[in-house]
């Protein structure tokens, strides 16, 4: 049979032979790409059966000079998981090899294209197929770095420590947080996000499937979040979140990405701080309507802060109680962008109380001076903690946008 039935010839090639054997050379050569690796590499598909339905064929593009899915519209669905470094992987060219590969994949997923398979039936597919007949609903993927990636047990992992990004370390101990650290940190982190949960989960799984023997995975974390075109979502305590969020990409560069006070590799990058926090829906809803409002300071309607008529009107600080989230938050001089999820996963079958919450995520090109020292002041004295748990952490390096014919962190290595 022909290579696949159902496809058409890839007019819209990420990579050539050329390039191809380019960057492998360069990952230091005798990299072994996989009995199909070529095969995978040279035959993209277009994605023609979006073309008779209704599928959501927007692209977010994935090679710029940052990388997408920080500043790109928020999707309703997004995965974050992280991957730690198969243990018998020492050697920085297996890890190279990796990162060509997921570029390629990433390149082509979020194009709305698929792999195809090989003409050999007895090998298993290249391509998952349950997003075959679904567009790429803007899908974007970001690659990140933790601080074991580098070191490890004071050791430098892969020859790159003297290069590690100037304010990526371990999370520190923050008052009051119960981590699991089962679904905390990790040497790579991976954020998939689309407007079709399916096309987000189809991503997650097929680069899962090709880090497997190299990088392994640590944890998944899957959420929601939807609102109106133009709106700011709201999260499960019923508030809009985010609306403090910078939009003018002047005031981005300020906030979120990186300069010249770190290594030429991450310049442009940003970092990506993670909480996990289970909110106590079930104390929360029994809370009153104007106590829930004291907490955050901000109107629950409207969104507009304490004193003020609008959502986006300036905050007056001392109009909001003293331990208000928003007060408190704003109080540190300090800006972060937030990209936060909801997430709910069932009963908790201790309590019979539902299991639900805030993926917290936000993008900083200093986490030493905002991040972090937010979040040690929160979870001090925030009137929010009586209905919140914070149960897993991270902070990961996000190097720059890739360019055309470059993959992940090339720059790190070469
Ligand atoms: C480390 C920082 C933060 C954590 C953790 C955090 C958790 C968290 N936040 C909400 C809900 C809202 N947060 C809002 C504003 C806000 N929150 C942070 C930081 C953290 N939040 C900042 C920096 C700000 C903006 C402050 C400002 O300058 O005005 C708001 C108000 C609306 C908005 O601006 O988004 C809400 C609502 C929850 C539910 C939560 C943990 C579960
Ligand atoms: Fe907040």
């Amino acid at each position: 049979m022909a290579k696949d039935d159902l496809s058409t010839p890839n007019e819209q090639k990420e990579y050539s032979r050329r390039d191809m054997l380019k960057m492998t050379a360069l990952a230091g050569g005798g990299i072994a790409l996989g009995a199909s690796g070529f095969g995978t590499v040279l035959e993209l598909l277009g994605n023609k059966n979006g073309e008779a339905n209704a599928a959501n064929q927007s692209t977010v593009p994935f090679f710029g000079n940052h990388q997408a899915g920080i500043t790109t519209a928020h999707q309703n669905y997004g995965y974050l998981a992280a991957f730690d470094i198969d243990p018998s992987v020492h050697d920085a060219a297996k890890i190279m090899a990796l990162f060509i590969t997921w570029t390629r994949l990433a390149a082509t997923l979020t194009q709305g294209k698929r792999e195809v398979n090989s003409d050999n039936k007895e090998l298993p597919p290249n391509d998952t197929n349950e997003a075959r007949d679904l567009g790429a609903a803007n899908l974007t993927i970001t690659f990140g770095l933790g601080h074991s990636f580098f070191t490890k047990d004071g050791k430098d992992r892969f020859g790159v420590a003297a290069h590690m990004p100037k304010q990526l370390t371990a999370m520190p101990h923050i008052a009051h947080e119960t981590l699991d650290p089962a679904i905390s940190n990790g040497d790579l982190c991976v954020q998939v996000c689309a407007d079709v949960q399916q096309v987000a989960f189809h991503a997650l799984r097929n680069l899962i499937k090709e880090a497997l023997g190299t990088a392994n995975i640590r944890w998944m974390e899957s959420g929601f979040l939807n609102a109106p075109k133009g709106q700011t979502p709201r999260n499960l305590f019923g508030f809009k979140d985010g609306t403090a969020n910078v939009a003018d990409s002047e005031d981005q560069k300020n906030v979120i990405w990186t300069g010249s006070d770190e290594p030429q590799w991450m310049r442009g990058g940003t970092y990506l701080g993670y909480r996990k926090i289970k909110m106590i829906i079930e104390t929360w809803d029994r809370d009153s309507y104007s106590d829930q409002e004291n907490v955050f300071g901000r109107k629950k309607n409207s969104g507009a802060p304490f004193g003020q008529r609008h959502e986006k009107d300036p905050v007056i600080m001392n109009k909001m109680p003293a331990d208000a989230h928003v007060r408190l938050a704003h109080g540190t001089g300090k800006q972060i962008y937030r990209r936060a999820y909801s997430y709910t996963n069932g009963i908790q079958p201790q309590t019979g109380n539902l299991d639900a919450g805030l993926l917290f995520i936000s993008y900083q090109n200093k986490p030493q001076d905002s991040f972090i020292p937010m979040l040690r002041l929160l979870g001090k004295s925030d009137a929010l903690n009586e209905y919140t748990d914070h149960i897993a952490t991270g902070l990961f390096a996000i190097p720059a946008g890739i360019k055309k014919n470059e993959y992940f962190a090339q720059h790190l290595f070469e």
